[in-house]
């Protein structure tokens, strides 16, 4: 059987590497930066690296709000989604994730926009 994608991105490791270095791109993005003036960025890393792992077949399990409910209310853009995605790409580039896989991160992520955009 082939590996995971959570055992080819590093395990859990990996994983927080990748998801800290994305929520601070969120920061210094102009086009979401003020979305998460308000957030704790500590927590949100940690309930984003679970959400990550518990994704890609991993050991943690995500405890948090689903993706509808995390992001209802907020009628976010298709522009800041593809921002975010944009911070995806620069975080998994950063930390040296190859091609094949960042393909597949970005599959998984477009494929939540249903859940994030315009709810
Ligand atoms: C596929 C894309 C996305 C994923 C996988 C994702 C994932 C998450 C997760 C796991 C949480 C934490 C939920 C919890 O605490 O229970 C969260 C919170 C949040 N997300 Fe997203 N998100 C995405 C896109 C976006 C976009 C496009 C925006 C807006 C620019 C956004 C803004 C926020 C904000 C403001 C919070 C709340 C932070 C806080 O607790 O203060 N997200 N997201």
């Amino acid at each position: 059987m082939s590996a995971t994608l959570y055992d080819r991105l590093g395990g859990t490791d990996g994983i927080r590497r990748i998801v800290d270095t994305l929520v601070d791109n969120h920061s210094k993005n102009p086009v979401v930066s003020a979305r998460f003036a308000g957030s704790d960025m500590k927590h949100l890393k940690q309930m984003a690296g679970d959400f990550f792992i518990t994704g890609s077949g991993g050991p943690e399990i995500y405890a948090g709000k689903d993706m509808a409910s995390a992001h209802r209310h907020m009628n976010i853009s298709g522009d800041e989604f593809v921002a975010v995605l944009d911070d995806a790409v620069n975080a998994l580039k950063a930390n040296d994730v190859g091609q094949q896989e960042q393909e597949e991160v970005l599959y998984i992520l477009y494929n939540l926009k249903g859940q994030v955009v315009g709810i």
